[in-house]
Order: C-alpha cells, then sequence, then structure tokens
C-alpha cells in the first residue's frame, strides 16, 4: 500500500494545452512510459470527442498495463456510450459545481446537477462501469453543496471522487483547510487536481495530500490548460523527498518520461524547471562548489542519481579557487596556489578554457556544452 497514487492526465487535461496533439503512436509510448515509472491511474482521453479518439483508446487499452485506465466524461449519458465503446469500463464523470459554472455555462441549477448526477452514475453503474466523480471548479463552489455533492456520489457507490480546483484559485492553506473538511465528511478516496495558474500546483497537491487526498492527478512536466496542472515529477519528487511519503514510483524514470512529452508536446522546458530543467543539477558559484566538493549535501537536497540525473560544475564569472583547482585536477593538472589564482581571473574575464576542450574530451570527462567562455566539466565528487 502506497501513501498515495499519481493519477497521470497527462493525455486528457495534458492534450488541451493549446497547440498539444499527440500522435497515436505517442500517446501508446507516453502511457507504457507512466506505467513503467509506477503511476496508479491514467485518464487516458475523452471518447466523445469522437471515433478517433476511441480507436486511440482501445488501442492503449489493449497494451495490457497494470494500472488503471479511467475516461472522461461529461453528465451525459452519450459520453458514458462512447467510453464504453473504448473497451475500457472504468468512467469518470466530471460535474460541474460551482454556481458559476452550474448557472451560467449549463444554464441548470444545483437541483438539477445532484438529480442529473444520480441518474448518471446509476445508468454507469447499471452498464458495469466503475465510476468515479469529479466536481469541477470545486476551489469555487459553496461548501455545503460541494459536500452534499459528495456524499451523493459515495451513497450511489463510486470509488472516488476528484475535488478539482479548476482556474488554479487555491492557496495551500486553503486546500488544506477545505479538504481536511470533505475527509471528515466522506469514507471513499480524494482525488486533488489543480492547475497552476498562480504558481501552486505542487504546493496546493502537497497540502492536499497532508489533509487526506490518496489521489493527484498530475501531468508530465506540468502541461495542460493556461499555466498546466500539477507537474507529475515535482509533487511525486515532493512528496517523496520533503514530505516522507511512501511510493512505489520509480524515480529514474523521471528525466526520460520528461524529455519525451517535452519532445511529442512541443512544449519546451526552460532550463531551470524544477527537477528536469537542464540546468538544475548545475553549479559555478565559489562559495558553493567548494561546499559540494566538501559535502554534496550543502547545496544539493537531493543526489540527482536518485531521480537518474547528474550534476555538474561550470566554470565562470562566479567561479573560485576550489571549483577551478578541482577542474584542473580532473584534467591531471596539479597547480600551486598563484596559477590557480591567475586561471580564475582568466576565468572570470571567460577567456581561458576554450583550449582546454579537446584535452577535455580526450580524457573522456563528458564536455557538456561551451558557451560565452565557460566550460562544464562532470561533478566528480572526491
Ligand atoms: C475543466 C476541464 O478540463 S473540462 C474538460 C474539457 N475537455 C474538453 O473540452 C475535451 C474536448 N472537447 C470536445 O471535444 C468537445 O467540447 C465535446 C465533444 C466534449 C463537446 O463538443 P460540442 O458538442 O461541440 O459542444 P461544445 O464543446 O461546443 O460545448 C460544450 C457543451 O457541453 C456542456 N458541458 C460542459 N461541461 C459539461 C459537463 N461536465 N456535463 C455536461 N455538460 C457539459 C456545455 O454546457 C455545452 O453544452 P451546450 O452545447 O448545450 O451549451
Ligand atoms: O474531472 C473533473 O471534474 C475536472 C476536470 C478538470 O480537468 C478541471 O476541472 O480542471
Amino acid at each position: 500500500m502506497e501513501d498515495f497514487y499519481i493519477l497521470d492526465t497527462t493525455l486528457r487535461d495534458g492534450e488541451q494545452t493549446p497547440g498539444v496533439d499527440f500522435t497515436m503512436e505517442e500517446k501508446l509510448e507516453i502511457a507504457t512510459m507512466l506505467d513503467k515509472a509506477g503511476v496508479g491511474v491514467i485518464e487516458v482521453g475523452t471518447p466523445a470527442m469522437g471515433q478517433e479518439e476511441i480507436q486511440i483508446i482501445k488501442k492503449i487499452n489493449d497494451l495490457g498495463l497494470k494500472c488503471e485506465l479511467i475516461t472522461w466524461n461529461r453528465l451525459s449519458k452519450s459520453d458514458i456510450d462512447s467510453s464504453i465503446k473504448t473497451g475500457i469500463k472504468n468512467v469518470h464523470i466530471g460535474v460541474p459545481v460551482s454556481d458559476i459554472h452550474i448557472y451560467n455555462k449549463l444554464k441548470k441549477s444545483r437541483e438539477w446537477i445532484i438529480e442529473t448526477l444520480k441518474e448518471l452514475v446509476t445508468y454507469a453503474l447499471d452498464k458495469g462501469c466503475k465510476v468515479s466523480v469529479g466536481a469541477e471548479d470545486a476551489s469555487r463552489a459553496d461548501l455545503d453543496f460541494l459536500i452534499e455533492f459528495y456524499k451523493t456520489a459515495e451513497s450511489l457507490g463510486v470509488c472516488r471522487v476528484r475535488y478539482a480546483d479548476t482556474v488554479g484559485a487555491l492557496d495551500p492553506f486553503t486546500v488544506y483547510e477545505n479538504i481536511k473538511i470533505i475527509r471528515s465528511e466522506i469514507n471513499i478516496d480524494i482525488d486533488f487536481h489543480g492547475h497552476n495558474d498562480f504558481g501552486m500546483a505542487t504546493a496546493n497537491a502537497l497540502a492536499a495530500c497532508r489533509a487526506g487526498a490518496k489521489y493527484i492527478s498530475a501531468t508530465v512536466n506540468g502541461i495542460g490548460e493556461r499555466a498546466g496542472n500539477t507537474s507529475l515529477e515535482e509533487i511525486v519528487a515532493s512528496l517523496k523527498y520533503i514530505g516522507k511519503y511512501k511510493t512505489n514510483f520509480d524515480m529514474k524514470q523521471i528525466p526520460v518520461l520528461s524529455k519525451y512529452v517535452e519532445k511529442a508536446s512541443g512544449i519546451k522546458l526552460s532550463k531551470n524547471k524544477p527537477l528536469v530543467g537542464e540546468a538544475v543539477f548545475s553549479h559555478e558559484s565559489g562559495i558553493h562548489v567548494d561546499g559540494l566538493l566538501k559535502d554534496r549535501r550543502t547545496y544539493e537536497f537531493i543526489d540527482p542519481t536518485e531521480i537518474g540525473r547528474e550534476s555538474e560544475f561550470v566554470l565562470g564569472k562566479t567561479s573560485g579557487k576550489a571549483s577551478v583547482k578541482n577542474a584542473m585536477e580532473k584534467l591531471g593538472m596539479k597547480l600551486d596556489d598563484d596559477k590557480i589564482s591567475k586561471m580564475l581571473e582568466k576565468v572570470r574575464k571567460g577567456e581561458s578554457l576554450e583550449k582546454k576542450k579537446e584535452p577535455l574530451k580526450k580524457l573522456k570527462y563528458k564536455v557538456v556544452g561551451i558557451f560565452s567562455g565557460e566550460i562544464k566539466l562532470p561533478f566528480i565528487f572526491p
């Protein structure tokens, strides 16, 4: 039993990112990689979109993955019928619950929501489906109504409910308070589905877990509507390393998953994207490199190899002598203090090490790249 499960929605909410359009091969590959990494559930898509989507979902189902697969549906019989055509009898029904959505988007009432929920959940259960229910825009819904909604869903026999912060309107304190209240009112599993509009999707998901949510919706690299969803790699790593939660998720799969989705989605990662950005385990400043050489934990909270990454040193404007000395030693050169200081001056001016590129390669050091006079060396601890 794990402390939490990832409900990955890269193929559903991730694909709702404007401009993202995964091919069938990419979807099959992403689903396979997610399963290998150890997610609990994959939300595979929205069958109501039509035949092509249904065919792709069928193929994902045919992969025979270990994890649970669910389809996304509106509060609509025809959506559920489309889902059943995929062969996956595990339907998620998304239901708007805030007054803005109920009255202005659906042009319905709270009473209609409760009655239609009863009708639709019963319809899906009667067709032999396992059912989970989502509360869309839960973060802006009236809390008493939301609880009535969840209690109704529970009494109907759904396996899990989702709390969706659809427009990323919450902070971690409110998420904690709300999920705690809901947790005390119902007994089925809660899935927290966060959006990153204010940069708090990961923190919000962490707070939801602390308050008792067992499932966390996430997407690889955090792709999704607007500023995206909770990013899978950030939440799984922060729950494991900061929260000390138990998980069987294979952290070493993170870089390969991230790179694959970066390419398939066409959404470029920034260099400093937590955990997966190119530069997040690079160190240049003198004090940091000196500290790292003495004890890696001074400036690295986790050992990057745990998540399939490597640290590296960069020589540049903010380097210090310890860093230059270490670099030269890696090149097999023992220099005295005076020479190291002179070399540091050159490094700071960005002129010295260009000529070392070839010897470094010969020494089989990974020359990661040379730009504006800097040279990156492999990070080898003494
Ligand atoms: C927060 C979220 O991520 S919600 C999920 C969003 N996902 C998607 O939109 C998936 C891709 N969507 C689609 O392919 C299409 O929108 C479809 C197939 C679902 C529907 O297409 P269309 O029939 O052309 O409807 P359209 O997209 O114009 O409008 C959506 C309709 O669904 C209704 N609707 C929206 N959410 C729900 C819901 N959860 N339950 C029931 N009805 C809903 C809207 O009120 C609107 O109905 P109306 O036409 O009677 O006003
Ligand atoms: O499943 C649901 O109800 C919520 C769907 C969603 O993606 C969201 O609200 O952001």
